[in-house]
């Protein structure tokens, strides 16, 4: 996976990378910071025509996932637009991740647009994985390379100026190497809430990611057949740092600390998924659509996104690391509990775990609850007492 994390890199510094398949050549760049001259150098470079690669979600967004095209599409999971010459960035950015469907590409209305898509290839999704686990907006600009300018690609790639990475290792890289998280260092920390603490950091094998496990108390870990308290928590930068009230991490994350030592020990993981795994910079970019009236999951898709992108495989891999086999979760979520089942961890109990509802998270809490379908009947039909009875 050498590759891959150094062509993540580059594309996060607005690089272009070459990905392989099947003989050709692709070049690809991340939409992010592209301007006008961007798409003019990949034509030049290339001597191909770029396309926008968008992913499945966004194309709902677009409407572009009906008929027989959209069959093709859905199929393939994403699609390719070609871009006409001297189209405006602005354009571009509004057609990958715009809040308004109407737009339209250069002179081409959207309903021409739908009917040039081209379904995705290997070296299209390849595309789209990396800007995922790059954390950028999961939509790409490519350009097949033309014989007639390989020789030039293939010099800039000799001479270190590109990179290039096989489109099936790009499109493996959100799936993890289960087994090869690396225990890095440990330490004490006493909390607030839970005295002994102890904190493990871990570390992915291509070294993007560290995850923490806080074990706190002396958790019976080793005891066969002994159920762990275990508290699986995302990252949630403006929650649980700054007490954002649009959501309600912070709370649960403390409350989960002290329900944890109250139950005699167990363990917390807080895992890199900042954004339900869409990244701290697509979050806010999330808010800002919320603030326009779209609910968390809406805002999510305008951006490319699915209703939760995070994967718990790292979670399954850190108890494993514990010797932790059988869990009392602490969660609302039943996607966590599905996923731990999956990964070969016995969910024995799950017990609910909340934070306040306000009137600045109560729209993401009712979203997660009945788009989710996350146990929070407890806690909105409280505050909807609540607020009945003031
Ligand atoms: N994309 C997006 N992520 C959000 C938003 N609000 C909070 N988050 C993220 O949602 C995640 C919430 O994580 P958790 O509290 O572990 O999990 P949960 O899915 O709410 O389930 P529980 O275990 O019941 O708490 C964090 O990664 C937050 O950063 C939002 O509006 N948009
Ligand atoms: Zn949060």
């Amino acid at each position: 996976m050498h590759q891959v994390e150094r062509a993540i890199f580059d594309l996060r510094r607005g690089l272009p990378v070459v990905v392989t398949y099947g003989g050709s050549l692709v070049l690809v760049q991340a939409i992010e910071g592209a301007a006008e001259s961007t798409l003019a150098a990949l034509a030049e470079l290339t001597g191909g025509t770029p396309a926008l690669v968008l992913s499945r979600h966004r194309l709902a967004v677009l409407g572009a996932v009906e008929g027989a095209v959209g069959n093709a599409v859905e199929s393939a999971g994403a699609a390719r637009l070609p871009l006409p010459e001297g189209l405006a960035a602005r354009r571009l950015a509004a057609l990958a991740y715009g809040a308004s469907p109407a737009v339209s590409v250069g002179q081409a209305s959207l309903a021409e647009c739908r009917l040039a898509l081209e379904a995705a290839d290997r070296a299209d999704l390849a595309a789209l994985a990396l800007m995922r686990r790059a954390l950028l907006i999961p939509s790409a600009l490519v350009a097949r390379v033309a014989d007639s300018s390989r020789a030039d690609v293939e010099a800039q790639v000799a001479d270190g100026r590109l990179l290039t990475v096989p489109a099936e290792q790009a499109e493996r890289c959100l799936d993890g190497a289960t087994g090869m998280l690396k225990r890095i260092s440990e330490a004490h920390i006493p909390l607030a809430d839970a005295f002994d603490c102890r904190f493990i950091l871990f570390r992915e094998p291509d070294g993007l990611r560290e995850h923490l496990a806080v074990v706190i108390g002396e958790p019976a870990m080793e005891v066969p057949g002994a159920a762990v308290p275990l508290r699986l928590h995302s990252a949630c930068l403006t929650g649980d740092l700054f007490g954002s009230l649009r959501c309600d991490c912070g709370e649960q994350l403390r409350n989960a600390v002290a329900e944890i030592e109250a139950l005699g020990g167990g363990v917390l993981l807080y895992l890199a998924q900042e954004g339900r795994g869409i990244g701290l910079a697509n979050k806010l970019r999330a808010y800002t659509l919320q603030d326009s009236g779209l609910d968390t999951m809406d805002a999510d898709q305008i951006l490319g996104f699915g209703e939760d992108e995070r994967r718990y495989g790292v979670a399954v891999d850190m108890l494993s690391a514990l010797g932790i086999q059988r869990v009392q979760l602490l969660t609302n979520n039943p996607l966590k509990m599905a996923a731990l089942a999956d990964g070969g961890i016995e969910v024995v109990e799950r017990q609910g775990l909340y934070g306040t509802v306000n009137d600045h998270n109560h729209r993401y809490l009712s979203a997660k609850a009945e788009r989710g379908g996350h146990l929070l009947d407890e806690v909105l039909n409280a505050e909807a007492v609540a607020s009945r009875r003031s």
